[in-house]
């Protein structure tokens, strides 16, 4: 988010700028138990991109028309495309970083730049090959499930430019656990009519956002501590798995705690989650599976930031 300047709010950019950048460098990351996950080979590295910019200089292209300082947005979109093309890193991160410094370093009236960026994933599908399949290096297929995003906030400093502030995210995951998570010990009073649950088919959609302690680590792959959104995804599937959970609060409380204890290069794990619980129409039995439909809205929803001063004391 970029700052006020003197109390106003001042900012222009473009967003969904689409850059398809094949043959990026691959991206390895350090192996976690709950993840098959170890890198990926960035053949294609697309992204929707959006970027704004502030500075003082900018106050008279709003209060004055003068647009002398103006850096026309369409030209904020070529620079974005043809600078695309010089990183050599292979993280979404440091890409934001190359563009907004590098942007910053050519218009000296730009103060700050706010970028980021929705990756656009595409699988490699698999192929015979040898033994068994192998995943193509031609054939990508474009993905509609959840997807991952960061975004820099990137400001002239004393010393070139520096990252004040950044956030990765893992957006839309939706996990459903058919048995195995309960809702009951709620107030009841006279506005309560919905049951207490002791076995019901959690539906949960969910972003889940980190920050690190050291942006580096997001922004160049090559440190070995870049935490990939598989990564964080396969995590939240496993304990998911093996939670009992007693509510959605508490399912994100621990999903945090894991995140944090797994990757102590981490300084924050924040949640939106949304509960999608299907509504029974026939109960399951022993020998029989139950009949769910969609819930009708509205829907219910949960926010939560775990740190590390979380993790003392916990087990997670
Ligand atoms: O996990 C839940 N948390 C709630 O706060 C809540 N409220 C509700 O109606 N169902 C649920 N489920």
């Amino acid at each position: 988010m970029l700052e006020p300047i003197n109390g106003r709010t001042m900012f222009y950019g473009k967003s969904d700028v689409l850059t398809y950048r094949t043959y990026a460098k691959p991206l390895a990351v350090t192996p976690v138990p709950e993840s098959s996950f170890t890198g990926c080979d960035n053949i294609i590295f697309a992204h929707n991109i959006t970027f704004a910019v502030t500075g003082e200089a900018f106050l008279p292209s709003f209060s004055e028309g003068d647009n002398s300082m103006v850096v026309a947005t369409d030209s904020m979109k070529n620079f974005i495309l043809r600078n695309t093309a010089d990183y050599t890193g292979s993280t979404t991160e440091g890409l934001l970083q190359l563009l907004s410094s590098r942007f910053l370093d050519k218009y000296d009236h730009v103060t700050a730049v706010s970028v980021s960026a929705d990756r656009l994933p595409f699988e490699q599908v698999m192929v015979p090959g040898g033994e068994g399949l192998k995943q193509s290096h031609l054939v990508l297929r474009h993905s509609n499930n959840e997807s991952y995003s960061a975004s820099l906030t990137v400001k002239r400093g004393e010393d070139g430019t520096e990252v004040i502030a950044h956030e990765c995210r893992l957006k839309d995951l939706q996990l459903i656990k058919v048995s195995g998570s309960s809702f009951y010990g709620f107030v009841r009073d006279e506005y309560t009519t919905l049951p207490e649950s002791f076995d019901r088919p959690l539906y949960i959609f969910l972003n889940i956002n980190w920050t690190y302690s050291d942006v580096e680590h997001a922004l160049d792959g090559d440190l070995g501590q870049y935490v990939a959104a598989e990564q964080v995804r396969d995590i939240a599937h496993s304990a998911f798995h093996e939670l009992n959970s007693p509510s959605i609060q508490s399912l994100i409380y621990q999903i945090g705690l894991r995140l944090l204890s797994r990757f102590p290069q981490l300084a924050t794990v924040s949640f939106e989650s949304n509960n999608r619980t299907w509504e029974t129409i026939v109960e399951p039995e022993e020998t029989k599976g139950g009949v769910f439909t969609e819930p009708r809205p509205p829907y219910g929803f949960q926010g939560f930031s775990v740190s590390r001063a979380d993790l003392v004391g916990e087990t997670a």
